[in-house]
Order: structure tokens, then sequence, then C-alpha cells
């Protein structure tokens, strides 16, 4: 018999309106057993409950937390009340009446001991029956052939349940047919009444022994086999005879059981490791074939499995129903049935209908088929099937055009954003040379641009400055932790990219300079703080109140990232209005001429200028930096220090009330004889003559004395310059000593040289003085000798 398609398989397959084979995962039902009388009496309850026709539910009576799913579900899964005849129409009539049309199919009943099989099995086998008689009793066209065979293995032997001799089968490997059992008895069946009378002999022959948990406790696995061959009636006498055959086995094994709760001993305890040791071997297979055949399936570990073989995994249509018992004692066991159902519910089988052909018929298809196949060799590929690929090519082809439609738009999108990064970039560079260039002579500007140029390189030449004259009293870059005369901390914040370059969103950028750090003569050191702010216009708004007194709150709005409340730094009344319009005048100025800018001007330079630089390599986040310019390379560069307010408060040299209350603006000086900033009395600090005018103005408020920015402008100009010579200054000196250092060095070296050579020459004299004098030594040695042996011959003769 094999599985062969043929024109009968074709008729047959139109005849039923179904596909006959494919592959398909095992039916798995789960049948939970109604409590016994002998429970009930024993108040046992159940602990199962079937919560819908798919899920079984574990209700914990004693609330354990074990961590075990409580709920499983399964193809089918039925009450204790539901009827056997609901579980064969649940499921396994269709799988077991598949033998009618050719394909092999089991039924199995797998479950602990009591729960429920054998009934299950019983009632399933006959309800079978019945359908196939049922079936062949439509379809009388066909003519039927039933054949039936029973076996058990009881203590892993095989024996013939419808023969009295009890001799074990033995089991032989058919290459075509799989395990068969050699000399198996095979009963063609008459009629109903003769399959019933089997059944019935079997049910004698077959072990069963009485245990504490059930008193005909089936001790062996039975498999009842009924094998079906149908052809059509027209055929019947002729060449072209084909013939459907399968078998359906009805396989009810025998129940695991633990020898504490059977409470069996001697034969029963040893058909008990049997039966257990069969079902783990089961279990197994059912497990490594669930988890998808991957490696080698110990088929051969037990009969039974290897009895079932093709109904576990191979060419069958499989269904298990596995049965549960109630009662809580035996949950354990009843998890580990589920346990076992869930892996059986991946295992995948794939039936095939078995059509046995006469040799004549198979001679016929086999031609059909090769003719077949030689005219799909020759015109491999059809004209549909061209359609179909263009077809395909085409949907490719318009895939791929709408991906690229998209690329295009994020590249011209990217495109664009570079090219507004690049635009403000330059924008903003121009306005940081000029920023630079305000601080710088002319002759110097050409440097600084050429140092502009790479960024990188301006950051890295600024803090190598920074680094180089962070000693240097001079230097404007002195961090406030350090004992150097001040530090400029510059705090900016932009909002916006480049707002104040383009004159674009300009309220929402606002730069502040902040905490001048000046030692106080004592050695405390102070931080005053003024913001300068733009607003809406692009105009800087200075910070002082009318009476002298800032509030750092107030002038450091940009600490929070509010642009806005800056305006509020300017004080009230008319004395605001002024500086107001004053710096108006100022910003305009500087917006054309950085040289000739305000103060604030010149901050908001030097801040341009850092903004550049760590805009770009840097976040946006807001930073306190320490800002120094290098006159030589124009590049103004700032450091990260001591970013948070928070910090600054905390700062031991800076007294509370001195940090960010009553600010005090003594006027500055600065000279020629002074090659840095100072101030009269240094009480407290601040940099220029601007807020002096700005305290000398707050003791009239409204007065015409409005502080003069021109004075400021010049002041703070004359400082850069003061500040530019200094550098030079400063320079030349360093390098001058450097040069005395060095020629003192070469003197030195000289000096050493000079003493090494006249030693080797002393040593190279005295060397061949040494020589000459020890050669003469040796000659008067020698003559000596000639003297002594001359005397000697004389005396002897
Ligand atoms: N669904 C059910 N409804 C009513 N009674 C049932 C049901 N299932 C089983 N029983 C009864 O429970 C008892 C044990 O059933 P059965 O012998 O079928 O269990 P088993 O699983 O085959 O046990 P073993 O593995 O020991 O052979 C029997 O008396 C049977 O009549």
């Amino acid at each position: 018999m094999g599985a062969i398609g043929g024109e009968e398989l074709m008729k047959w397959e139109k005849m039923q309106g179904t596909a006959l084979s494919g592959e398909e995962k095992i039916l798995v039902l789960v049948r939970l057993r109604p409590l016994s009388e002998k429970e009930i009496a024993r108040n046992e309850a159940s602990d199962w409950e079937c919560i819908n026709e798919t899920t079984i539910f574990y209700r914990n009576s004693f609330q354990e937390t074990s961590g075990l799913p409580t709920a499983y579900t399964f193809d089918k899964v039925f009450r204790g009340d539901c009827t056997t005849r609901e579980v064969y129409e649940g499921g396994t009539k269709d799988i077991a009446l598949s033998v009618v049309r050719g394909i092999n199919s089991t039924i199995f009943a797998y479950g602990q001991t009591s729960s429920g099989k054998t009934y299950t099995m019983n009632g399933i086998t006959e309800y079978t029956v019945a359908d196939i008689y049922d079936y062949m009793k439509k379809h009388e066209e066909r003519s039927f052939v039933l054949k039936f065979s029973a076996m058990e293995i009881y203590n892993e032997v095989v024996r013939d349940l419808l023969s009295s001799d009890s001799t074990p089968l033995r089991m032989l490997d058919d290459p075509e047919n799989g395990t068969i059992i050699e000399k198996l008895t095979e009963e063609t069946l008459l009629d109903w009444d003769h399959l019933k009378e089997l059944l019935s002999i079997c049910e004698a022959q077959r072990q069963t022994g009485e245990t504490y948990l059930n008193k005909a406790s089936s001790r062996s696995h039975q498999i009842l086999r009924l094998t079906i061959e149908s052809s059509a009636r027209e055929f019947i006498g002729k060449e072209n005879k084909t013939t459907l055959a399968a078998s359906v086995n009805f396989v009810d094994l025998a129940g695991s059981e633990r020898a504490s709760q059977a409470l069996s001993v001697g034969q029963r305890l040893k058909e008990g490791c049997h039966i257990n040791r069969s079902l783990l071997t089961l279990g197994t297979v059912i497990r490594k074939l669930g988890m998808g055949r991957h490696g080698h399936v110990n088929y051969r570990d037990s009969k039974l499995t290897r009895i079932l073989q093709p109904a576990l995994g191979g060419n069958a249509r499989t269904a298990i129903v596995c049965t549960l018992s109630p009662v809580q004692s035996h949950t354990e066991q009843s998890r580990n049935t589920l346990l076992f159902a869930s892996c059986a519910k991946e295992v995948t089988t794939n039936a095939q209908a078995n059509v046995v052909m006469s040799d004549k018929a198979l001679v016929k298809h086999l031609q059909k088929e090769l003719a077949r196949l030689e005219s799909e060799i020759r015109t491999p590929i059809t004209a549909c099937d061209h359609v179909a690929l263009l077809r395909k090519k085409d949907q490719q082809i318009e895939k791929l055009e709408n991906e690229m439609r998209e690329l295009t738009k994020q590249r011209n999108l990217a495109q664009s954003r570079v090219e507004d990064l690049l635009q403000m970039f330059g924008n903003d560079k121009i306005s940081s040379q000029r920023g630079a260039s305000s601080l710088l002579p002319k002759s110097l500007e050409g440097n600084m641009f050429g140092d502009e140029c790479s960024v990188s390189d301006s950051i890295a030449k600024a803090e190598s400055y920074n680094r180089d004259s962070e000693s240097d009293a001079t230097s404007y870059a002195i961090p406030a932790q350090c004992s150097g005369n001040f530090g400029l901390h510059y705090r900016h914040q932009r909002s916006k990219n480049f707002a104040f370059v383009t004159g674009e969103d300009s309220d929402d950028f606002c730069k502040e300079v902040q905490c001048i750090e000046v030692d106080e003569p004592g050695g405390n050191r102070t931080f005053e703080s003024f913001s300068l702010s733009n607003n809406e216009n692009g105009e800087r708004i200075s910070p002082p109140s009318s009476n002298g007194h800032v509030d750092h709150r107030e002038l450091s709005p940009l600490s929070h990232g509010q642009a806005s409340s800056t305006r509020n730094c300017f004080p009230h009344g008319p004395l605001g209005q002024k500086m107001h319009d004053k710096q108006k005048t100022t910003d305009s100025l500087a917006r054309f001429h950085p040289l000739d800018s305000s103060p604030c001007a010149l901050s908001t330079s030097i801040s341009g200028s850092i903004n550049v630089k760590l805009t770009r390599s840097r976040s946006s986040r807001e930073n306190l930096m320490i800002g120094s310019f290098s006159p030589e390379s124009g590049i103004v560069e700032q450091r990260e220090t001591t970013p948070t307010d928070e910090q600054e408060r905390d700062f031991p040299g800076s007294p509370e009330g001195l940090q960010r209350k009553h600010w005090k603006y003594p006027p500055l000086i600065y000279g020629k004889t002074r090659p840095k900033l100072s101030r009269n009395n240094s009480q407290s600090s601040n940099c220029s003559a601007f807020m002096d005018e700005l305290k000398s103005g707050s003791n009239a408020p409204g007065d015409e004395d409005i502080p003069s920015v021109d004075t400021f402008v010049a002041g703070l100009k004359e400082m850069a310059k003061l500040e530019y010579d200094n550098q030079l200054h400063n320079q030349r000196n360093s390098m001058s000593i450097n040069i005395i250092d060095r020629s003192n060095h070469l003197e030195k070296l000289v000096f050493i040289l000079n003493f090494v050579l006249i030693r080797c020459i002393l040593i190279s004299v005295l060397g061949s003085r040494f020589w000459e004098v020890e050669k003469e030594y040796k000659k008067c040695r020698i003559g000596s000798y000639a003297r002594l042996i001359g005397s000697s011959f004389r005396l002897a003769s």
C-alpha cells in the first residue's frame, strides 16, 4: 500500500469535497471525569473546572502560590457531565472516519489510572465502528472490506488479543509499512455483530487487575486496529482498479500510577513499573516531536512508541483524549497529563491517502505522470507565468520608485537644513570675528580670520592659550577658583540658534556677563553680576537698577532660560527709559562697527564669539564660562567651570550678601601704569565706568546725568588696548628670559665640553709619556741582565 495519487483518488477527493492529505497538528481533547460515588462519599472536591469549550482552569482551594499555570487551553475540553458521544462528536469522529477516505488515523486515550480512559475509548470505538457501517451503507457504489486486529503490550510484551495463545509476538521492520507485528491475527469483519463479538473477546483477553484506585484497572496498553479497504465497484475486475486502504487505531493506554497511591505490590507493582516506563518514553517522544523534530526521536525505546510511530508525526491523523481525575489528591498527576497534552498539541503529522493500485494500473499511472513531467520540462514557464512575473516586477519597480521618492525628499530636507546651518554659521562667524576684531589692533585681524577658519583649531588654540594664561595675573582668563585678580564669567544661552546674528527672534536670545570676581584686600573674593540681554529689536538691555543695587536673580534670567524676564533688568522709571534709549543707539552703532560699540556690544562680541564656537562644538545647554582672549589668535575662549548658581552660592570666597544683592559699581581705574584691570577701593567688584556712572545716576533718579555710554565704550576700548599691550609686553619679557636662560645653558655646556676635552688631552699626553718611560725601563733591565750574564761567563771562564 503506498500513498500514491491516482484517478481513483482524484475522483474520491471530488466526491468528498475535501483534500485528503496534508500536514496538521495532533488534535488534543481533555476530558474531566466526574467524581465517583466513592469519592463523593469521601467528601472529595474537584479543583478543576472547564471555564469554556477550550480552557480548563485549576481552582486552588488551598490558595497555594506554586507559580504553576492555572489555565490550560486545548482544542476542546469536556466537563465531567459531558457524554462520550459529545467527546466523539467534538473532533475524534472526523479523525476516526478519515479511514474511510484512505487515511490512517489514531485515537488514543492518555491519563492517570482511573481517570476514564477505557470508559472513553470503549465509547469512541463503538461510535466509530457504528459510523463506519453507516458510511458503508450510504456508499454502496464502493465495496468495503473491514479487517480487525487487536493486541496488547503487557510488561513490554506484545500479545495477540484475538488469540488464545499468549506467546509474545515479534515486531518486524518493514521498509514500506513500517513496524509490523508478526503473526498478528487479522479478522475480516462480516458485520457489526461480528465486530462486537471480537471486541468482547479482546476485553476478556486483556490484562486487568484490581488496584486501590480502580476495580478494573487496565494493566496493559491495548491497540485495536480496524483496517478498511475500499474500491469503486465500477472498476472491480478492470485493469485500472485502485483501492483505498487505511487503518484506524483505537489505543487505550494503561494509566500512569503512583505505587504509593495505587497501593500496588508484587505483580501490580511490576506492571506499574512497565506502564510508567513506556509512558515515559511516549512522553519523551511527544516532547521531542513537539519541539520540531530536531535530532533523533527515540521511537524504538519502547514497543508502544514503535507501534504508534506512524500516529506520532507520521502518515496518520491523530487525536489524543487526555482524561483527568478531578480528585484533589491527584492534582499533580493531572498536571502531568496536561503537560503531556500541551506538548502533544505541538506535534504535526502528515497524513496521506493510501491508494493501492494493481500492477497494470500502477504502470499506466506512472506513464502518465512521466508524460506530464516531460511536457513541463519542455515548456518550463508558460505564458501565464510570464504575465505573473511581469506583474511582480512592476510591483517591485513601483515600490522602489516610492522609496526613491521618499529618500529624495529626505535628502532635500537635510540639504536645506545644512544650508541654513551653514548660512547661520557664516553669519555667526562674521559676528564673532567682528567681536574679536573689536578687541584687536587692525594689524592682527588677518591672523584672527585665518584662525577662525577651523573651529576645532581655534578652540584648541584658545584652550592652550587659556592654560598658559591661567597663571598669568594679567590674563582675562583667570578662573574664579584661582587667586587671580579677577575673572570674567560669561554665561549665555540661546534658545534659538544664531537668532542674534540673523536678527530674527532676537528676544529669544540673551547673553549675560555675570559674576565679576575681585580679590578683596583681605583675600576675600566677591562676585557681582550684570546681564546684557537683547530685546525684541536685537537691542541689548543693561541691568543695573536706579539705586545701583541689582538683584542677581533679575539680572540673570537666562539661568532659567527665560529671555523675556531679561527685559525687567532695566530699572523702572525715567532712568530706565533713558538707559533703554541710550542702549538702542549704542547697539545700532555696535552693529555697524564693533570697534566703536558700547561695552555691551563688546561683551556681546565676546559672547558671540564664544557662542559660535561652543554652539558648534558643544551642546546648547546653559553654560557658565570663563572667557579668555588671545591677542595672537584673536580667539576669545571660554571654559566650562562653575555652571550653576548653586555652585556659585556655595563658593567659599563669595560672601552671601555680595553675591546676590547690594551690588555696587565703584569706578575703575585704568591707565598705562596698571597693566591689568583694577579698581580704586575694590570693595566689591565691577569693571566699568559705565557702572559708576549708573551708580552716580542712581543718586539722582530722573536726572539728566545719565551715564555716558561713550565713556564706557572708550573705557573698555582703552582697557582692551591696555590689556593687549600688557600681553605683548609680558610675552616679550618671557621670551627674553627664555633666551637668557638658554644662553646660560649653552655656556654651561661649552664649559663642560672644554673641561672634558682638556682631560682627554691630558690623559693622552700622560699615556704616551708613560709608554716611553716604560720602554726605557725595559731597556735598562735588559742591559743589566746582559751585563750580569757577561760577568758570570767571565767568572766561569
Ligand atoms: N466520564 C465518566 N463518567 C462516568 N464515569 C466514569 C467516567 N469516566 C470514568 N468513569 C468511571 O470511572 C472508573 C474508572 O474508569 P476507567 O477504568 O475508564 O479508568 P482508566 O483510566 O481506564 O483506569 P486504568 O488506567 O486504571 O485502566 C470506571 O468505573 C468508570 O466507569
